[in-house]
């Protein structure tokens, strides 16, 4: 596996490497992340991730500083995923003095994670641009987990005619129905061992919703259910899949969609109802 640091290692690798899939991550790499090389892979591209911790999607209050790090073993997961290169830039590398241009997606960034997360998009949408920029993929793999996270990358890549295929690929979770996450390494036993709720509350309104309950009623239930469980909903929306906009009927492409503290840590999850 190449290992590059700089723009000018990048070029020089870049042009090696044919129809490349692309799988940016944030690193301290899980299941999740690999599986988004296996589909770059199995798509008969040349898998290239890259790792880095973009300050630009970090509120101020927000864990930068502490966010998980492990390049070393970042670096031996990819390789042994049959990764063929990964790109390490530093911050000076990635947004170099003079850097002017922010990238702000409108529409399905303005609800939810936009919201809770105030410039969290512009920094994802900025340095996904910079990032399809330097790496020029084909196509690039990006985890359901984060299901409003592709769209907004999705209306980047249409908005600006850039020439990469987004590929979503379905969520890793462990055998209890938690989302794998680099943030779960902050949950302790205790709260490891409540995590799972989120889902399982999530799954029970797809039946409910899907048998015919109405959508206020099944959203209420599922915060009581995160409630008696001691997490605190930041939000609970039945939404339309790819705008993100609230519906308050079922009608395809729904998605239900959640957020919730456990303690200090902040849960993430997901599901398609239909
Ligand atoms: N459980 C998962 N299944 C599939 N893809 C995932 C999973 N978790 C993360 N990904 C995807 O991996 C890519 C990189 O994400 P990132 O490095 O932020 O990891 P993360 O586990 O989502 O971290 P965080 O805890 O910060 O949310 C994103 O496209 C993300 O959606
Ligand atoms: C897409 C991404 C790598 C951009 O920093 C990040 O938001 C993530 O890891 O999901
Ligand atoms: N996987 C989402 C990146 C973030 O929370 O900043």
């Amino acid at each position: 596996m190449i290992i590059v640091r700089t723009l000018q290692e990048l070029a020089g690798a870049r042009a090696t490497l044919g129809d490349v899939g692309f799988v940016p991550t944030m690193g301290a790499l899980h299941a999740g992340h690999l599986t988004l090389v296996a589909a770059a892979k199995q798509a008969g591209l040349t898998p290239v991730a890259s790792i880095f911790v973009n300050p630009t999607q970090f509120g101020p209050k927000e864990d930068l500083s502490r966010y998980p790090r492990d390049e070393a073993g970042d670096i031996a997961k990819l390789e042994a995923a049959g990764c063929a290169l990964v790109w390490l830039p530093s911050v000076e590398e990635m947004y170099p003095s003079g850097c002017a241009t922010t990238i702000h997606v409108s529409g399905p960034s303005q609800h939810w994670e936009g919201m809770q997360r105030p410039g969290h998009f512009n920094g994802v949408a900025t340095v996904v641009a910079k990032l399809f920029g330097q790496i020029r993929p084909q196509a690039a793999f990006f985890g359901e987990k984060d299901w409003q996270q592709i769209q907004v990358v999705r209306r980047m890549v249409e908005d600006l005619h850039l020439p990469v295929k987004i590929v979503p690929v379905a969520t890793v979770r462990e055998a209890d129905g938690l989302a794998l996450s680099s943030r779960n390494t902050y949950l302790s036993l205790a709260e490891r061992m409540t995590a799972p709720k989120l889902h399982a509350a999530l799954s029970h309104a797809v039946q409910y919703l899907l048998a015919g309950k109405e959508p206020a009623t099944t959203l209420h239930n599922v915060r009581l259910e995160l409630a008696t469980a001691g997490m605190v909903p930041d939000y609970v929306a039945l939404v339309h899949a790819e705008t993100l906009e609230p519906i308050a009927t079922l009608q395809p492409p729904a998605r239900l969609i959640a957020a919730a503290k456990l303690g200090h840590v902040r849960l993430l999850d997901n599901l398609p109802v239909g």
